[in-house]
Protein backbone atom coordinates (compact mmCIF):
# COMPACT_ATOMS: atom_id res chain seq x y z
CA UNK A 1 0.00 0.00 0.00
CA UNK A 2 1.25 3.48 -0.74
CA UNK A 3 1.93 5.85 1.89
CA UNK A 4 -0.89 8.00 0.94
CA UNK A 5 -3.55 5.24 1.53
CA UNK A 6 -2.57 5.36 5.15
CA UNK A 7 -3.53 8.76 5.07
CA UNK A 8 -7.03 8.08 6.38
CA UNK A 9 -5.88 6.04 9.58
CA UNK A 10 -4.41 9.63 11.08
CA UNK A 11 -6.46 10.91 13.87
CA UNK A 12 -6.40 14.64 13.02
CA UNK A 13 -5.80 16.64 16.86
CA UNK A 14 -5.75 19.43 14.73
CA UNK A 15 -9.50 19.52 12.58
CA UNK A 16 -11.00 18.03 16.20
CA UNK A 17 -9.52 20.96 18.56
CA UNK A 18 -10.87 23.12 16.24
CA UNK A 19 -14.37 21.05 16.62
CA UNK A 20 -13.84 21.36 20.38
CA UNK A 21 -13.12 25.22 20.24
CA UNK A 22 -15.70 26.08 18.12
CA UNK A 23 -18.05 24.33 20.86
CA UNK A 24 -16.25 26.58 23.16
CA UNK A 25 -16.89 30.02 21.97
CA UNK A 26 -20.14 29.18 21.43
CA UNK A 27 -20.50 28.50 24.68
CA UNK A 28 -18.69 31.97 26.05
CA UNK A 29 -20.79 33.99 24.04
CA UNK A 30 -23.80 32.52 25.39
CA UNK A 31 -22.53 32.43 29.21
CA UNK A 32 -21.46 36.44 28.36
CA UNK A 33 -24.88 37.45 26.55
CA UNK A 34 -27.16 35.15 28.70
CA UNK A 35 -25.29 35.29 31.91
CA UNK A 36 -23.53 38.93 31.86
CA UNK A 37 -20.41 36.22 32.82
CA UNK A 38 -16.83 36.85 31.00
CA UNK A 39 -14.94 33.35 31.31
CA UNK A 40 -11.51 34.01 32.68
CA UNK A 41 -8.34 31.60 33.05
CA UNK A 42 -4.92 32.58 35.40
CA UNK A 43 -2.34 30.73 34.30
CA UNK A 44 1.06 30.22 36.24
CA UNK A 45 4.48 29.38 34.88
CA UNK A 46 7.79 29.47 36.94
CA UNK A 47 11.03 29.63 35.20
CA UNK A 48 11.94 29.58 31.92
CA UNK A 49 11.61 25.75 30.43
CA UNK A 50 11.78 26.66 26.73
CA UNK A 51 8.81 24.07 26.10
CA UNK A 52 6.96 25.46 29.00
CA UNK A 53 6.98 28.88 27.92
CA UNK A 54 5.50 27.35 24.25
CA UNK A 55 2.78 25.11 25.82
CA UNK A 56 2.01 28.49 27.88
CA UNK A 57 1.42 30.45 24.87
CA UNK A 58 -0.17 27.80 22.45
CA UNK A 59 -2.79 28.21 25.61
CA UNK A 60 -3.00 31.70 25.69
CA UNK A 61 -3.67 31.63 22.09
CA UNK A 62 -6.42 29.62 22.17
CA UNK A 63 -8.02 31.37 24.45
CA UNK A 64 -7.93 34.42 21.91
CA UNK A 65 -9.54 32.22 19.25
CA UNK A 66 -12.50 31.26 21.83
CA UNK A 67 -12.95 34.47 23.45
CA UNK A 68 -11.83 33.54 26.82
CA UNK A 69 -9.72 36.05 28.94
CA UNK A 70 -6.24 35.19 29.97
CA UNK A 71 -3.71 36.81 32.44
CA UNK A 72 -0.47 35.46 32.55
CA UNK A 73 1.26 34.99 35.48
CA UNK A 74 5.55 34.67 34.68
CA UNK A 75 7.65 34.14 37.88
CA UNK A 76 11.08 33.59 37.78
CA UNK A 77 12.98 30.43 38.31
CA UNK A 78 14.16 31.19 41.81
CA UNK A 79 10.49 32.13 43.31
CA UNK A 80 9.94 30.44 46.69
CA UNK A 81 7.29 27.78 47.17
CA UNK A 82 5.39 30.65 49.37
CA UNK A 83 5.52 32.98 46.93
CA UNK A 84 3.92 30.71 44.66
CA UNK A 85 1.27 29.82 47.19
CA UNK A 86 0.47 33.42 47.68
CA UNK A 87 -0.34 33.68 44.33
CA UNK A 88 -2.72 31.13 43.92
CA UNK A 89 -3.86 32.65 46.90
CA UNK A 90 -4.83 35.69 45.29
CA UNK A 91 -5.84 33.84 42.16
CA UNK A 92 -8.24 31.72 44.47
CA UNK A 93 -9.98 34.91 45.64
CA UNK A 94 -10.17 36.76 42.62
CA UNK A 95 -14.10 36.55 41.05
CA UNK A 96 -12.72 37.46 37.78
CA UNK A 97 -10.66 34.37 37.73
CA UNK A 98 -12.59 31.47 36.97
CA UNK A 99 -9.80 28.67 36.49
CA UNK A 100 -6.14 28.20 37.37
CA UNK A 101 -3.45 26.72 35.64
CA UNK A 102 -0.30 25.79 36.87
CA UNK A 103 2.35 24.96 33.60
CA UNK A 104 4.54 22.05 34.95
CA UNK A 105 6.98 20.54 35.36
CA UNK A 106 8.03 23.30 38.46
CA UNK A 107 11.68 23.86 38.94
CA UNK A 108 13.34 21.13 41.40
CA UNK A 109 13.63 23.53 44.32
CA UNK A 110 9.53 23.53 44.46
CA UNK A 111 6.63 21.26 45.65
CA UNK A 112 4.39 20.74 43.19
CA UNK A 113 1.85 18.59 44.64
CA UNK A 114 1.48 20.77 47.85
CA UNK A 115 0.69 23.82 44.97
CA UNK A 116 -1.92 21.71 42.92
CA UNK A 117 -3.42 21.02 46.23
CA UNK A 118 -3.35 24.90 47.10
CA UNK A 119 -5.79 25.64 44.10
CA UNK A 120 -9.22 25.78 44.59
CA UNK A 121 -10.96 22.13 43.36
CA UNK A 122 -13.87 24.21 41.57
CA UNK A 123 -11.04 26.40 39.34
CA UNK A 124 -8.79 23.46 38.97
CA UNK A 125 -8.83 23.81 35.09
CA UNK A 126 -6.27 20.62 35.03
CA UNK A 127 -8.18 18.02 37.19
CA UNK A 128 -4.71 17.78 38.93
CA UNK A 129 -6.23 18.44 42.25
CA UNK A 130 -6.75 15.55 44.87
CA UNK A 131 -10.30 16.33 45.03
CA UNK A 132 -10.81 16.15 41.14
CA UNK A 133 -8.56 13.25 41.09
CA UNK A 134 -10.74 11.58 43.53
CA UNK A 135 -13.37 12.05 41.93
CA UNK A 136 -12.33 10.66 38.33
CA UNK A 137 -11.33 8.10 40.39
CA UNK A 138 -15.48 7.07 41.68
CA UNK A 139 -16.20 7.54 38.66
CA UNK A 140 -17.67 11.23 38.81
CA UNK A 141 -15.89 12.98 35.97
CA UNK A 142 -16.03 16.28 36.18
CA UNK A 143 -12.88 18.19 35.99
CA UNK A 144 -10.50 15.55 34.90
CA UNK A 145 -6.73 15.92 33.13
CA UNK A 146 -6.78 17.08 29.63
CA UNK A 147 -4.60 14.94 27.62
CA UNK A 148 -6.77 11.68 28.78
CA UNK A 149 -10.14 14.03 28.36
CA UNK A 150 -8.61 14.60 24.71
CA UNK A 151 -8.57 11.18 23.92
CA UNK A 152 -11.56 10.03 25.39
CA UNK A 153 -12.94 12.87 22.65
CA UNK A 154 -11.39 11.67 19.52
CA UNK A 155 -12.24 7.79 20.89
CA UNK A 156 -15.97 9.28 20.58
CA UNK A 157 -15.19 10.95 17.39
CA UNK A 158 -13.90 8.02 15.47
CA UNK A 159 -16.45 5.65 17.62
CA UNK A 160 -14.03 3.48 18.55
CA UNK A 161 -15.81 1.16 21.29
CA UNK A 162 -14.19 1.17 24.49
CA UNK A 163 -16.45 -1.00 26.49
CA UNK A 164 -14.74 -4.53 27.14
CA UNK A 165 -11.54 -3.76 25.41
CA UNK A 166 -8.46 -4.12 26.05
CA UNK A 167 -6.42 -0.77 26.97
CA UNK A 168 -2.39 -0.55 27.48
CA UNK A 169 -1.58 2.64 28.62
CA UNK A 170 2.34 2.58 28.87
CA UNK A 171 3.14 5.18 31.28
CA UNK A 172 2.01 5.68 34.43
CA UNK A 173 2.08 9.54 35.38
CA UNK A 174 -0.47 11.28 37.02
CA UNK A 175 -0.88 13.92 34.33
CA UNK A 176 -1.65 11.37 31.65
CA UNK A 177 -1.35 7.48 32.84
CA UNK A 178 -2.90 6.97 36.18
CA UNK A 179 -6.43 9.05 35.30
CA UNK A 180 -6.37 7.57 31.62
CA UNK A 181 -6.36 4.38 32.94
CA UNK A 182 -9.57 5.41 35.37
CA UNK A 183 -11.49 6.84 32.52
CA UNK A 184 -11.18 3.75 30.67
CA UNK A 185 -12.12 1.50 33.54
CA UNK A 186 -15.58 4.19 33.98
CA UNK A 187 -15.82 2.93 30.17
CA UNK A 188 -15.83 -0.53 31.25
CA UNK A 189 -12.34 -1.14 29.02
CA UNK A 190 -9.96 -3.87 30.66
CA UNK A 191 -7.09 -1.62 31.39
CA UNK A 192 -3.54 -2.89 32.17
CA UNK A 193 -0.87 0.00 32.81
CA UNK A 194 2.45 -0.67 31.74
CA UNK A 195 5.77 1.63 32.68
CA UNK A 196 9.35 1.76 32.27
CA UNK A 197 9.66 -0.77 34.88
CA UNK A 198 7.66 -3.07 32.87
CA UNK A 199 9.39 -6.82 32.28
CA UNK A 200 8.16 -7.68 28.53
CA UNK A 201 6.75 -4.58 27.45
CA UNK A 202 6.06 -6.18 23.78
CA UNK A 203 3.86 -9.07 25.78
CA UNK A 204 1.09 -6.70 26.44
CA UNK A 205 1.25 -3.96 23.83
CA UNK A 206 0.25 -6.98 21.45
CA UNK A 207 -2.60 -7.90 23.36
CA UNK A 208 -3.64 -4.02 22.95
CA UNK A 209 -7.23 -3.00 20.71
CA UNK A 210 -6.30 0.70 22.01
CA UNK A 211 -2.73 1.61 22.81
CA UNK A 212 -1.74 5.24 24.84
CA UNK A 213 1.44 5.72 25.00
CA UNK A 214 2.97 8.40 27.10
CA UNK A 215 6.64 7.21 28.41
CA UNK A 216 8.54 9.40 26.74
CA UNK A 217 10.95 7.71 24.93
CA UNK A 218 11.42 8.48 21.20
CA UNK A 219 10.14 5.28 19.04
CA UNK A 220 9.45 3.48 21.92
CA UNK A 221 6.50 1.36 20.06
CA UNK A 222 7.53 -0.32 16.42
CA UNK A 223 5.82 -2.61 14.12
CA UNK A 224 6.71 -5.89 15.48
CA UNK A 225 4.82 -4.39 19.14
CA UNK A 226 1.59 -4.16 17.77
CA UNK A 227 -1.50 -6.23 16.39
CA UNK A 228 -3.20 -5.48 12.75
CA UNK A 229 -6.35 -2.69 13.79
CA UNK A 230 -4.90 -1.08 16.69
CA UNK A 231 -6.27 2.13 17.71
CA UNK A 232 -3.04 4.04 18.76
CA UNK A 233 -2.51 7.43 21.26
CA UNK A 234 0.76 8.84 20.94
CA UNK A 235 1.42 11.26 23.56
CA UNK A 236 4.95 11.25 24.01
CA UNK A 237 6.88 14.82 22.58
CA UNK A 238 10.42 14.46 22.23
CA UNK A 239 12.23 17.28 20.70
CA UNK A 240 15.75 16.90 18.69
CA UNK A 241 17.53 18.93 16.43
CA UNK A 242 15.83 17.75 13.62
CA UNK A 243 12.09 17.82 15.04
CA UNK A 244 9.63 16.64 17.37
CA UNK A 245 8.72 12.62 17.74
CA UNK A 246 6.26 10.49 19.72
CA UNK A 247 6.56 7.66 21.41
CA UNK A 248 5.30 5.49 18.84
CA UNK A 249 7.73 4.92 15.11
CA UNK A 250 5.05 6.18 13.31
CA UNK A 251 5.95 5.49 9.73
CA UNK A 252 6.34 1.70 10.41
CA UNK A 253 3.16 1.66 13.13
CA UNK A 254 0.75 3.05 10.96
CA UNK A 255 0.78 0.01 8.45
CA UNK A 256 -0.55 -2.02 11.02
CA UNK A 257 -2.85 0.62 12.89
CA UNK A 258 -6.51 1.45 12.01
CA UNK A 259 -6.24 5.21 13.42
CA UNK A 260 -2.93 6.63 14.74
CA UNK A 261 -2.41 9.95 16.25
CA UNK A 262 0.77 11.88 14.43
CA UNK A 263 3.47 13.83 16.64
CA UNK A 264 2.94 16.95 16.34
CA UNK A 265 -0.38 17.70 15.52
CA UNK A 266 -2.64 15.03 17.18
CA UNK A 267 -2.59 14.78 20.98
CA UNK A 268 -1.18 17.75 21.84
CA UNK A 269 -3.76 20.41 19.89
CA UNK A 270 -6.25 18.10 21.61
CA UNK A 271 -5.07 19.11 25.56
CA UNK A 272 -5.12 22.27 24.76
CA UNK A 273 -8.40 22.48 23.35
CA UNK A 274 -10.23 20.24 26.60
CA UNK A 275 -8.26 22.95 28.52
CA UNK A 276 -10.94 25.76 27.22
CA UNK A 277 -13.92 23.52 27.91
CA UNK A 278 -12.56 23.39 31.34
CA UNK A 279 -12.31 27.00 31.53
CA UNK A 280 -15.76 27.42 30.41
CA UNK A 281 -16.98 24.08 33.09
CA UNK A 282 -15.19 26.39 35.95
CA UNK A 283 -17.07 29.63 34.65
CA UNK A 284 -20.15 27.97 34.14
CA UNK A 285 -20.23 26.14 37.49
CA UNK A 286 -19.40 29.61 39.13
CA UNK A 287 -22.50 30.78 38.70
N1 LIG B 1 -0.34 22.06 33.86
C1 LIG B 1 -0.04 21.20 32.87
N2 LIG B 1 1.24 20.97 32.56
C2 LIG B 1 1.51 20.08 31.57
C3 LIG B 1 0.48 19.45 30.84
C4 LIG B 1 -0.85 19.70 31.21
O1 LIG B 1 -1.83 19.14 30.64
N3 LIG B 1 -1.07 20.59 32.23
N4 LIG B 1 0.79 18.64 29.74
C5 LIG B 1 2.12 18.69 29.18
C6 LIG B 1 2.41 19.81 28.22
N5 LIG B 1 1.28 20.38 27.47
C7 LIG B 1 0.39 21.15 28.13
O2 LIG B 1 0.67 21.83 29.05
C8 LIG B 1 1.24 20.35 26.05
C9 LIG B 1 2.13 19.59 25.32
C10 LIG B 1 2.11 19.63 23.91
C11 LIG B 1 1.21 20.43 23.25
C12 LIG B 1 1.18 20.54 21.77
O3 LIG B 1 0.23 21.04 21.20
N6 LIG B 1 2.24 20.10 21.11
C13 LIG B 1 2.37 20.23 19.68
C14 LIG B 1 3.84 20.28 19.36
C15 LIG B 1 4.44 21.56 19.88
C16 LIG B 1 5.94 21.60 19.72
O4 LIG B 1 6.42 21.44 18.62
O5 LIG B 1 6.59 21.84 20.74
C17 LIG B 1 1.72 19.05 18.99
O6 LIG B 1 1.71 17.95 19.58
O7 LIG B 1 1.26 19.23 17.88
C18 LIG B 1 0.31 21.17 23.97
C19 LIG B 1 0.32 21.14 25.36
C20 LIG B 1 3.14 18.82 30.30
N7 LIG B 1 2.80 19.84 31.23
Amino acid sequence: MSDESYESRIIDGKVLAQQVEEEVRSGVEDLESNRGVSPGLATILVGDDPASKIYVRLKHRACERVGIRAEDHFLPAETTQEELLALIDSLNKNKDVHAILLQLPLPKHLFPQEAMEAISPSKDADGFHPYNMGKLMIGDEGLVPCTPHGIIRALEEYNVPVKGKNVVIVGHSNVVGKPMAAMLLNRNATVSVCHIFTDDLKKYSLGADILVVAAGVKHLIKADMVKEGVVIFDVGINKEEDGVYGDVDFKNVIKKASLITPVPGGVGPLTVAMLMKHVLMCAEKSL
